[in-house]
């Protein structure tokens, strides 16, 4: 049984609702599992919680959210000392099929760096939920003339998978 902790950044709820998905699959298998929101300020940041880390944001304008960016920046050079797993959650699933295979293909640069500084055992990125009523309106126009869809793009079966192949990673 290893202690693990899920830390995530959410605006909208679903990459919280992923990061419990994940949480609760690995306790599944018997881990000890914490599940937080990253606080928005970088103050008071005690000890990281658990001998493993799940680390994941939602992706805003090509970037972490500022509370899980800061995290990482600011807990830079303790970020080697756990086994870690990163994950993303954007829109690709959202975009139509040459865009959507562009997207998948591309780390943001931002998010690369994160990676880079991290060094996870894996980055993963899923899809998460985009609605309307998320966006300004020159966001809305520019998601409708590219042609994106509205709607809840997760895939469960891809997450629990993922989930798994960490558990696994941990019993080895
Ligand atoms: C203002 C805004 C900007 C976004 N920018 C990106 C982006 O640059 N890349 C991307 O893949 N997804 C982008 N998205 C989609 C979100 O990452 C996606 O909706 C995700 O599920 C949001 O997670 P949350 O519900 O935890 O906030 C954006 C969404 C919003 C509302």
């Amino acid at each position: 049984m290893v202690s693990v902790g899920v830390l995530y950044a959410s605006e909208h709820h679903s990459t919280q609702e992923i990061a419990d998905r994940i949480g609760e699959r690995l306790r599944l298998r018997g881990h000890h599992v914490e599940i937080q929101a990253l606080p928005t300020s970088s103050e008071g940041q005690g000890p990281l919680p658990g001998d493993a880390l799940v680390l994941g944001s939602a992706v805003h304008d090509g970037a972490w959210l500022p509370a899980a960016e800061g995290f990482v920046r600011s807990n830079a050079d303790r970020m080697g000392d756990q086994p870690t797993w990163m994950f993303s959650v954007g829109m690709a699933a959202a975009l139509p099929g040459p865009l959507r295979r562009l997207a998948e293909r591309k780390v943001q640069p931002r998010i690369a760096a994160l990676v880079e500084v991290v060094r996870p055992r894996d980055h993963r990125r899923f899809s998460g939920v985009i609605r309307r009523e998320h966006l300004d309106r020159k966001g809305a126009l520019l998601f409708r003339l590219l042609g994106c869809r509205y709607g809840d793009h997760r895939d469960g079966v891809a997450i629990d998978a993922w989930a798994d192949d960490i558990a696994r990673e941990l019993e080895a």
